[in-house]
């Protein structure tokens, strides 16, 4: 190295000696102030990385796996997984710490007493994190999921009324048409017998369908025809869940090379040609009419989620740019159609499973359809179906569509029994945890809809029952998701019986969405009288 500098310096200026020591100095100088900074800079982490260490001894750790690797692992996206979940929480019923690898600490948190600190504090304070978030970016882009800072906070203003009650009144229409074309297809399919169906194929069809009339006034077709979009987006939840759980994965550039990482270009690909469709037609339209002729139309009625995003201005007067409209329609269409899908195929085979209760539904539905001209719900009969509701709510404790979500926090977070989440660190809230939390429920495993009779309200914490979340980042689509579910429900089991299809066994899996490996399958018969 120094004969090298001594060539350059040679090269440089060969009589001026003084000159050459002068600038022999400054390199050595500049070294040796980066090999410093360096070693600071490691020193000050190793600092960080025990003082964390020693905050975060606050909450119990279960055994490691080994000392390289530390909890990795130990929790898949299985069956057995979400049994392990299970036996953390009936031992340590409030929160545990769990590393992944040597130095990556997270902080999981099961009980509605250590979740709410989190989900009540402000958005900034609470931020998405980015290790559980950030492989969704490439598909759904920037949009409200993911969003943060002053965008989130204006987008979310921004949308909030597309979900406002007068606009969900305007699709109640819509989820009993959609839902009376999924039951016309089970009656074709079920015209010589029962039938056993997979769940999650059907009610997905139906809840995009719906999704895309809804909030783009797209007519779609997809229930009658094979869908690309669905496809990939199975896909895509599939693949960034392997991700997560694969450390060399991690790296963009590893994952890039990789054969899934083709594999999610490709599906990525696919949505994006899907979502870039149908915000072209409704763009067009726009432009045929004028925007001006458009508002026009829309007077005295009231806009839906895509007139807002191609109407919609900033205070300079700009409007939202290609990209961040289609990282929305992106993540509306996701979240919209495959939750709802999720939260209602469990439902179905809850109900399967206890036909005393599907019994009881059908005929609190029967009672209000009956004498009906039409047998399609409306708006204000939804809150007419108390138990069906009832039903509905405990099929999302058992089975929440939404596992977990995750924040990292920017301060320190204090828990109420004394605790601390230090800041900076990442934890994970398990929706699925606290369901099945035993301090809060009593026999968690069971499903049991009288446990949300009115009346027991009272006795939990509002954060015992989350599906939807809660706080600022809570669900923008939750009332839209329950009045869907409600209808969707009612119509099924007034035309239909289901039973469990005792040859095809469920598993559950849990990827972005709480899934059934191998579908979920229930015999549909329908009912004649
Ligand atoms: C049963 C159905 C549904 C369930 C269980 C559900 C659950 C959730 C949960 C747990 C979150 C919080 C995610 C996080 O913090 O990371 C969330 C956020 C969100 N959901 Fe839903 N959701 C459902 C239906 C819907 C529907 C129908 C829509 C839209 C039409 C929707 C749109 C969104 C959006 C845009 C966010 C992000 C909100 C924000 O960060 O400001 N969801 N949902």
């Amino acid at each position: 190295m120094l004969q090298f500098l001594d060539h350059f310096l040679d090269s440089l200026n060969p009589s001026h000696t003084t000159f050459r020591v002068y600038i022999f100095a400054a390199i050595i100088l500049i070294f040796s102030l980066i090999i410093f900074r360096t070693i600071l800079k490691m020193v000050k982490f190793i600092y960080a990385y025990i003082i964390n260490a020693r905050r975060l001894r606050c909450f119990p750790e279960p055994p490691r796996r080994s000392w390289l690797l530390g909890h990795m692992g130990l929790i898949k996206n299985t069956e057995e997984g979400l049994l392990v979940v299970d036996s953390l929480v009936k031992t340590y019923i409030y929160a545990c710490s769990w590393w992944f690898s040597l130095c990556y600490p997270i902080v999981r948190l099961f009980h509605p007493s250590s979740i709410k600190p989190i989900l009540q504090v402000s958005a900034a304070i609470a931020q998405k994190d980015e290790l559980f978030y950030g492989f969704l970016r490439p598909w759904l882009g920037d949009g409200l999921l993911l969003s943060h800072g002053e965008k989130w906070g204006r987008h979310r203003r921004l949308l909030t009324p597309a979900f406002h009650f007068d606009i969900l009144k305007n699709y109640v229409k819509i989820f009993n048409q959609s839902t009376d074309i999924m039951l016309a297809k089970w009656r074709r399919l079920a015209v010589e017998g029962p039938v056993s169906l997979d769940m999650f194929e059907h009610v997905s069809l139906m809840t995009l369908d719906t999704l895309l009339k809804c909030t783009f006034s797209y007519d779609s077709d997809c229930q009658e025809k094979p869908s690309d979009y669905i496809t990939a987006i199975y896909e895509l939840s599939s693949l960034v869940v392997k991700r997560e759980h694969y450390l060399p994965h991690h790296f963009d550039f590893i994952y890039n090379l990789s054969s899934n990482g083709r594999k999610f270009r490709l599906a990525c690909k696919k949505v994006h040609k899907f979502t870039a469709g149908v915000v072209q037609q409704r763009k067009k339209a726009l432009q045929e009419t004028g925007a001006e002729e458009w508002i026009k139309s829309k007077q005295g009625k009231t806009k839906d989620f895509i007139d807002i995003l191609l109407l919609s201005k900033d205070e300079d007067g700009n409007q939202l740019s290609d990209e961040d409209m289609r990282a929305e329609v992106d993540t509306f269409m996701f979240e919209g159609h495959d939750t709802t899908a999720s939260g209602l195929s469990w439902i179905l085979y809850n109900l399967a499973r206890h036909p005393e209760y599907q019994e009881k539904c059908r005929k609190e539905i029967t009672e209000l359809l009956e004498g009906k001209d039409t047998k399609h719900l409306e708006w204000d009969e939804l809150s007419q179906l108390p138990f069906t509701t009832m039903c509905i709510k405990e099929s999302l404790r058992l089975y929440p569509p939404v596992t977990a979500i995750s924040r990292r926090c920017t301060e320190d977070i204090k828990l109420p029994d004394g605790k601390v989440i230090p800041k900076g660190n990442s934890c994970l809230i398990s929706i699925y945890g606290t369901h099945h939390n035993p301090e809060v429920w009593p026999n968690p495993q069971v499903y049991d809809p009288y446990r949300f009779d009115p009346e027991k309200l009272q006795e939990r914490s509002a954060h015992a029952f989350v599906p939807f979340s809660a706080g600022p980042r809570n669900c923008i689509g939750q009332n839209f998701a329950m009045a869907e579910m409600k209808i969707v429900l009612a119509l099924t089991l007034y035309n239909f019986h289901v039973r469990l299809d005792e040859t095809k066994p469920v598993r559950r899996k849990p990827e972005l969405i709480l899934r059934a490996e191998n579908g979920l399958w229930l015999q549909v018969e329908e009912l004649k009288s």
